[in-house]
């Protein structure tokens, strides 16, 4: 792994100070319970503006009166632009970039090869690489020690059972595995990368250093108004506080800064801390996923995403799954919406028609390549195509297709009752002996006695906890879908027609 120095938080405002990131005159960096954090300086007087308040009141007058906190210059923002102007002048950093293709112009794929390339520079190298820049140095402020599940132990992960989380992080470090395996692939020829990476003898790069700075991204980057997923400096330290305990918020102003503002009706209050939010719609799973953290005063997991597949005894399962690849997420997503649990998955419909109800595939052979697959909705209508590269659905979903049908309301219960045994299996695993189980699992402070961390056990609990209340709620009001789905006209008549066929057999 490559060894990472870091700097203290104590030096931010230097190094802040020397790149022309300004500060309003009262904000200061501290070590704060949840790792480093902005806060109101303690000592800070009204209108005492001493030599080193650069937000001054014109300054602010000029941004209607909104209070500016911090206002970071465009050129320190760390976007996909911004990594490949670097690179016109590194050419470390351009040979990686060019040798991974479309990924290096995606704004995370162009980030998290900066960073890793940067914390290489900073590393122990064996000859000196690289061009440094400010944000070399501003790496070093950001901390090892995140807390997201793709770097928990393993024996911490294996505690997700039966959680929404589970699927969603083995997918993803399975994601990174072969993230990593094309980053060796495309640059082990490349003669600086072989020796600092990959040689058996000299390279020092090891799936963990990807992990760590897929992991920084993840917990750090914002969506910004007009400049899209960027990490801004200084502003990143923002810790998360949601609803009316949201301090501040984070835009863009007309000259293209990155600023953090007071949020309208805030007063600046001395020692406490300044807080944004990362998305209070953010369900429980998503916040640990991509923070590692829940706040304690919300009790709600919100949302939850369990993934589906289509079943092995469907015959079309495989040419499905080809439909499907581009097009629908394998999963459903079960919400609380208006006081009322919600499902949502167009997936699931594929799972519940076959061809007897009017889905087929017809093979179409072309001029040139392998044959491609035409997807069609009672022989008539093609809703969608299958090619050996991709795959295009015609019409917006297949719900939005059945939902035309007079036979809807049977396909939708169909629907409905493969969603009621999908939440009673996460259910059972959240549940009855596993739950007791989990309940019995050992754990102290920093993990090294029991493998896992007391903190780390604690967020599980309370996700599980939350993630049952959920499945129970939603299950609650399939019943009553399902109760109201029986009693439709197409489904009594579709039950009877089924009897009578059980008494003509019998
Ligand atoms: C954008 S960074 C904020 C700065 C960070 N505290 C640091 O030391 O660099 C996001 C990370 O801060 C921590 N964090 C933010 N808000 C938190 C909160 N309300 N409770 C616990 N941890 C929080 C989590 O570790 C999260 O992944």
């Amino acid at each position: 792994m490559l060894e990472r120095s870091q700097l203290p938080i104590e030096a931010l405002p230097a190094w802040a100070h020397l790149n022309g990131i300004k500060f309003h005159d009262s904000i200061g960096f501290e070590k704060l319970a949840n790792g480093s954090g902005i806060v109101t300086k303690v000592d800070r007087k009204e209108d005492d503006h001493d030599d080193n308040s650069e937000i001054r009141k014109n300054d602010q007058e000029q941004t209607n009166n909104v209070e500016v906190l911090i206002s970071v210059p465009s050129d320190m923002v760390l976007s996909l632009d911004l990594v490949h102007d670097f690179a016109k002048s590194d050419s470390y950093l351009r040979e990686v970039l060019e040798a991974l293709g479309d990924f290096g112009r995606t704004a995370r794929g162009a980030i998290l090869i900066f960073l890793l390339c940067h914390i290489t520079y900073e590393s122990d190298t064996h000859t000196k690489i690289g061009v440094t820049n400010p944000w070399s140095e501003y790496i070093k402020f950001i901390p090892s020690d995140i807390p997201l599940p793709t770097l928990w132990t393993e024996v911490e992960r294996v505690l997700l059972y039966g959680t929404s989380l589970k699927d969603a992080v083995d997918f993803k470090l399975s994601a990174l595995e072969s993230e990593f395996d094309r980053l060796q692939d495309a640059t082990q020829s490349i003669s600086w990368c072989n020796r600092e990476w990959w040689d058996e003898e000299t390279g020092r790069l090891s799936f963990e250093d990807w992990n760590m700075v897929d992991a920084m991204y993840r917990s750090r980057a914002l969506d910004l108004p007009g400049s899209g997923h960027v990490m801004v400096p200084c502003v990143d330290m923002a810790n998360h506080a949601s609803g009316e305990e949201t301090v501040a918020l984070y835009e863009t102003d007309e000259d293209r800064n990155a600023v953090l503002q007071l949020r309208l009706g805030k007063k600046l209050r001395p020692g406490e801390e300044v807080t944004i939010t990362y998305g209070d719609e953010k369900g429980a799973s998503e916040m640990i996923f991509s923070y590692g953290f829940l706040e304690s005063s919300v009790n709600s997991a919100r949302q939850l995403f369990l993934a589906l597949d289509i079943p092995d005894d469907d015959p079309l399962k495989q040419a499905k799954k080809m439909i499907c690849a581009n097009n629908t997420a394998p999963g459903l997503r079960l919400a609380v919406e208006e006081g009322k649990t919600k499902w949502e998955s167009d997936f699931i419909y594929w799972a519940c028609v076959n061809e007897e109800d009017g889905l087929s595939f017809e093979l179409m052979q072309t001029h040139e390549g392998p044959p491609e697959l035409k997807v069609l909705w009672k022989d008539e209508e093609e809703i969608g195509h299958v090619s050996d590269k991709t795959s295009t659905m015609k019409a917006k979903s297949l719900r939005g297709i059945l939902s035309r049908e007079p036979q809807w309301e049977i396909f939708h219960l169909r629907a409905v009752v493969l969603v009621q045994q999908c939440l009673q299996s996460h259910l059972a695993m959240l549940g009855g002996e596993m739950e007791q189980e989990f309940a019995n699992v050992e754990h102290d402070a920093d993990g090294s006695q029991t493998g896992v961390r007391s903190y780390i056990y604690d967020m599980i609990r309370q996700l599980r906890i939350q993630e049952t209340e959920l499945l129970k709620r939603g299950l609650e009001d399939l019943s009553s879908e399902i109760e109201d789905l029986m009693s439709s006209e197409p489904v009594r008549r579709y039950l009877e027609q089924q009897e009578q066929v059980e008494e003509d057999f019998s």
